[in-house]
């Protein structure tokens, strides 16, 4: 059986982390950092995302501003709201819950949330330093900083790896390949287009699969002794369970523990960290913010 990358257990060490840093900037300057969520329309997952956010600031002592839009909220109202947030001073980071309504164009909100509140990482210009090896971007997304530090913290070397990254999303896919690149490892990107996605996976000392289709990955897509981080988080039909369903990964875990040498359990491994680079990014900023960084 691989070894388990625990990553609610990381997230609980980062989120004391950023408790005790909130409890020093507070003694420092008098104020705590803010992060703002708006949450558009009533999706469960997002619903559940949000709140989860928002108690995880109450823990560490962040102060949290919840906006709640109905899903019939037109872009222009939508983009008021983050206007207002962004010249809110008690407001460090702004975080707008994603999916948005087909009817509103995310590109215009993200990018119209101020370059120095984007904790989600997915401005278009701290995406596009991201991309340059010279520029260092004012925030890293969330869920491919939480793969990073993953790895790090589990004590995997990246530098001269080869590292396959399934999925190419704003969101996570493109993010933690450029990451991944930044660190030396030698990075393969695949995708739906990709032709014999099995053997491609398989040249993967490090695996990232964020593709998004339940338990598509299986055991002969792993190299053996691999580590492989699952970003997938997909409801399937569970009769046994008392809400019908249940949450599995990209990667059908049972088929592939004994092959890899690591693996992210699906609850409890990418999905924690998501959140807990959420606050680390909203205690940056307020300590660029305060002047204490
Ligand atoms: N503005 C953003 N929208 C979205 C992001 C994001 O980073 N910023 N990422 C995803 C969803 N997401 C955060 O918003 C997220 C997904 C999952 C988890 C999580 O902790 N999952 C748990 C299981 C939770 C459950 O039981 O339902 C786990 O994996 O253990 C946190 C955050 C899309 N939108």
């Amino acid at each position: 059986m691989a070894k388990l990358i625990d990553g609610k257990a990381i997230a609980a060490t980062i989120r004391e982390e950023i408790k005790v840093e909130v409890r020093k900037i507070e003694a420092s300057v008098g104020k705590v950092p803010g992060l703002a969520t708006v949450l558009v329309g009533s999706r469960t997952d997002s619903t559940t995302y949000v709140r989860m956010k928002r108690k995880a600031c109450e823990e560490v002592g962040i102060e949290s501003f919840h906006t709640e839009l109905p899903e019939s909220v037109s872009e222009e109202e939508l983009l008021s709201c983050v206007e207002r947030l962004n010249a809110d001073p008690a407001v460090h980071g702004i975080l707008v819950q994603l999916p948005l309504p087909k009817h509103i164009n995310e590109e215009r909100i993200l990018s119209a949330i101020s370059v120095e509140k984007d904790v989600d990482g997915f401005h278009p210009v701290n995406i596009g330093k991201l991309a340059m090896k010279s520029r260092t971007p004012r925030f890293v997304p969330c869920t491919p900083r939480g793969c990073i530090e993953l790895l790090v913290r589990s004590n995997v070397s990246i530098e001269g790896k080869c590292a396959v990254v399934l999925g190419r999303s704003n969101i996570v896919g493109l993010p933690v390949s450029l990451l991944l690149l930044h660190r030396n490892a030698t990075v393969i990107v695949c995708h739906s287009k990709t032709q014999d996605l099995p053997s491609v996976c398989r040249q993967g000392d490090i695996l990232i699969a964020a593709v998004g289709r339940a338990n598509m990955v299986k055991r002969d897509w792993i190299k053996p002794g691999a580590v492989v981080i699952d970003v997938g988080i997909n409801s399937i039909p569970d009769a046994s369970k008392k809400n019908g369903y249940r949450l599995v990964g990209d990667v059908d875990f049972d088929d592939c523990k004994d092959v890899c040498g690591m693996i992210t359990p699906v609850p409890g491994g990418t999905g924690p960290m998501t959140i807990a680079m959420l606050l680390r990014n909203c205690c940056d900023s307020a300590k660029e913010a305060f002047g204490l960084s």
